[in-house]
């Protein structure tokens, strides 16, 4: 774990580029993510491994006009297509055993 994240987050964070972040991006995301959390509370999700920062920073924006039943919806799935990859990894990997 480094900075409360487990191996697996931080693998697929890195995955989408957000350790290649650039300051004014670090300082964007982290606003955006506080005013997701302060209008919803709940963090923001997405699939990491299946977009680019851009992509994420692009929709958290996005999102962040959703109602509350909109995004406790997208939050689930988005939650559901990690778990996905994460058992297809498992799956994977205990096959080369
Ligand atoms: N906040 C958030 O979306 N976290 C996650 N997304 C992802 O792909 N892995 C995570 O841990």
């Amino acid at each position: 774990m480094s900075g409360g994240l487990s191996k697996e987050s931080t693998k697929e964070q890195q995955s989408a580029g957000l350790n290649t972040l650039t300051e004014q991006e670090k300082q964007n995301m982290h606003h955006l993510n506080q005013q997701y959390k302060q209008k919803f509370g709940f963090p923001f999700v997405i699939c990491a491994r299946e977009n680019k920062k851009e992509a994420i920073l692009t929709g958290l924006e996005n999102r962040l006009k959703n109602s509350g039943e909109t995004e406790a919806v997208t939050g689930v799935e988005e939650v559901k297509k990690i778990c996905r990859l994460r058992l297809l990894d498992i799956v994977d990997s205990s096959s080369k055993l």
